[in-house]
């Protein structure tokens, strides 16, 4: 008998615009239904795969490197290796593409490998689009394809936008895209059923507004003035020094630091600390326990424009506790 195809979901969305806690989301809300997640990240250091709260064993993460560029190949394996599992019998898979990443080459890698196309079908393109921050996107190449490209438009962080605010932004998206659906919401708190289960994609009208999608080579290019840096200690932070630099760093470069992320031991405690920044807005919380038997390593990562990355990593690492010195008898 033939397996039916497993339904794939493409999130993608501008940096920090609320992927992954789109993906949580869903993961929490469907705990019925085998997810695998596939997530790739800009930065060479994986923070998400750390973040999204699926079954180990059903989530992939892709690293250094886009998508869409140099780690398509990693995109297809990773696939079907999930496929390819004997002990989790998936019913449908998300791919949480990274902030920078152009759709359209994640897609005609997926419609152009005839071998996977008996295997997935795919269901729906979303975009989360943060609706604080999409005024300073709006006119970025890549920004403006993930809007193209989606047949649900999610216009996240409702919570922090100026309500007098709201028709001007669905106006410039609809600009954008006026065939997707459209929705609302804060902390990408939609209801399941209309995230998922619903086949909205569509080759024809993606055609439309890509006709070469199948044939070209990918050949976009990405604002070369926006990189990314990592920085690593497996020496604790002091929680006062670390909060006095973030706030520095924010208020002084928070325009051209478009996102940084952070796996965080402070001192001696147990659970670890998430840190999330995007542009000037920042939010911090506890995360899981660290897992016993192993080396608590502090994780952050910077992108952004114009980046000095020796200044940001030993910025960070003065933030570390110096560990004292062993007296001297
Ligand atoms: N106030 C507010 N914050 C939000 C909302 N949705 C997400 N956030 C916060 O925005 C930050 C980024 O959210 P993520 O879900 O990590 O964004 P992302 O799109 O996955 O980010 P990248 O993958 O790094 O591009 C986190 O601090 C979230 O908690 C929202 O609706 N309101």
């Amino acid at each position: 008998m033939m397996r039916k195809r497993l339904p794939v979901t493409v999130i993608t969305g501008f940096l920090g615009a609320g992927k992954t806690t789109l993906v949580n989301h869903l993961l929490s809300e469907r705990r019925d239904c085998a997810i695998g997640v596939i997530v790739n990240e800009y930065g060479e250091v994986g923070i998400d795969g750390e973040l999204i709260v699926a079954d180990e064993n059903a989530i992939i993460e892709i690293r250094n490197g886009c998508i869409c560029c140099t780690v398509r190949t990693d995109l297809i394996h990773g696939v079907k290796a999930l496929l390819a599992r004997t002990d989790i019998a998936l019913d449908r898979l998300l791919i949480e593409t990274s902030g920078l990443a152009d759709p359209a080459p994640v897609l005609q890698t997926f419609l152009a490998d005839a071998e996977l196309l008996t295997q997935v079908e795919l269901e729906s393109v979303i975009c989360v689009a943060d609706a604080v921050n999409l005024a300073r996107h709006i006119d970025d190449d890549t920004a403006r394809e993930q809007i193209a490209f989606a047949d649900l438009l999610v216009i996240n962080k409702m919570d922090l936008l100026d309500p007098s605010a709201i028709a001007s932004l669905e106006r410039d998206l609809r600009r954008i895209n006026p065939g997707a659906r459209t929705v609302h919401s804060t902390y990408s708190r939609v209801p399941a059923d209309l995230l998922i289960g619903t086949p909205r994609f569509s080759l024809a009208s993606l055609l439309e507004i890509e006709p070469g999608l199948l044939e070209d080579e990918h050949d976009h290019e990405h604002d070369q003035s926006v990189s990314s840096c990592a920085v690593e200690t497996e020496q604790p932070l002091d929680a006062a020094l670390f909060n006095r630099w973030i706030h520095q760093l924010v208020q002084r470069q928070g325009e051209d630091l478009l996102r940084m992320k952070g796996i965080l031991q402070f001192g001696k405690e147990a659970r670890q600390f998430q840190f999330h920044s995007v542009h000037m807005l920042m939010e911090s919380r506890p995360g899981k326990r660290w897992p016993a038997d192993t080396v608590r390593k502090s994780r952050f990562v910077f992108i952004g424009r114009h980046l000095d990355a020796q200044a940001l990593q030993q910025g960070f690492l003065a933030c570390a506790q110096q560990v004292a010195a062993p007296a001297i008898a």
